[in-house]
């Protein structure tokens, strides 16, 4: 089957309404809610940002630039999220645009006090993109609360790179800056962790993915595709199928009924 590859560009300003400059790295701030994420994006934005809406949405968006070692960046700021699963617009919003978006970068903020119920968010965006820099904001109220992070064992445990701040005090910015760079540019490469499920499910995805990988694109994650399969997430295959233009492929097809 003849396959349609829609450029994230283009994707990203019909559905999103988000217009990069040619050239500009596109990166995603992702996170719980309240962990940060406006204090990261004013502090990295400053004054050059807008907010809106996202379209044909209630849910808010504010969008900002930035520059580093002579490339602009334009930051989008998702809406705060405990998943992505896509159980209100907010997740859903945060997912297809990590998912069909593909920003050249996802950064996900999470909370150092409690970082167990934040890295959720964390692995399942790893499930989609390995482009991620995850930024352990609020070190400074970790510190008050005697909670060590160490920060060099959590970035070999998720191969992505981990950066510590306190943003409200501007602390950890530039290294933030710098592993932001690092990834947009493929400078660093990431050799990110990804969940494995039991036997059953691994088999399941092992049979689905020879299927998947020959109809989508290259740069949806198929393992991801072949899990959202598995749970049968009816919408999502029927945006995926749309996206792809994939609505008459037979694997689709069984999924959706
Ligand atoms: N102590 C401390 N407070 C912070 C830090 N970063 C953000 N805050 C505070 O945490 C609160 C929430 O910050 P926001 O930036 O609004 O968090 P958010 O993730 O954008 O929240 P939502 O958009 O509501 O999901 C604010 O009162 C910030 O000033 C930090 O590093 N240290
Ligand atoms: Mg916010």
């Amino acid at each position: 089957m003849a396959q349609v590859i829609v450029p994230a560009r283009k994707v990203l300003r019909e559905q999103f309404g988000i217009h990069a400059n040619p050239g500009q790295f596109i990166v995603a701030l992702a996170g719980n809610p309240n962990v940060g994420k406006s204090t990261v994006f004013n502090a990295l934005t400053g004054l050059r940002q807008h907010t809106g809406n996202w379209p044909g949405k209630t849910v808010d968006n504010a969008q900002g630039t930035f520059s580093y070692n002579n490339r602009s960046f334009l930051l989008v700021d998702l809406p705060g999220t405990y998943s992505i699963m896509a159980h209100t617009a907010e997740e859903q919003i945060a997912r297809d645009f990590i998912c069909f978006g593909r920003p050249d970068v996802t950064l996900v903020v999470v909370d150092a006090t409690c970082l167990e119920r934040n890295l959720n968010l964390a692995l399942q965006i790893m499930e989609i993109t390995s482009k991620v820099v995850v930024c352990v904001n609020l070190m400074d109220e970790a510190r008050k609360k005697q909670i060590q992070v160490n920060i060099s064992l959590l970035e070999k445990e998720l191969g992505v790179p981990v950066v510590a701040t306190a943003a409200r005090q501007n602390e950890g910015l530039n290294h933030l800056l710098a592993a932001l760079y690092r990834i947009a540019t493929g400078e660093c490469k990431t050799h990110h962790k990804q969940l494995q499920y039991s036997p059953e499910v691994e088999a399941a995805i092992a049979q689905l993915l020879p299927n998947i990988e020959r109809h989508i694109d290259k740069r949806l994650n198929a393992r991801w595709v072949a899990l959202r399969l598995l749970d049968g997430d009816r919408a999502f295959i029927e945006s995926i199928a749309l996206h792809l233009q994939l609505s008459g492929n037979p694997v689709v097809r069984e999924a959706v009924q």
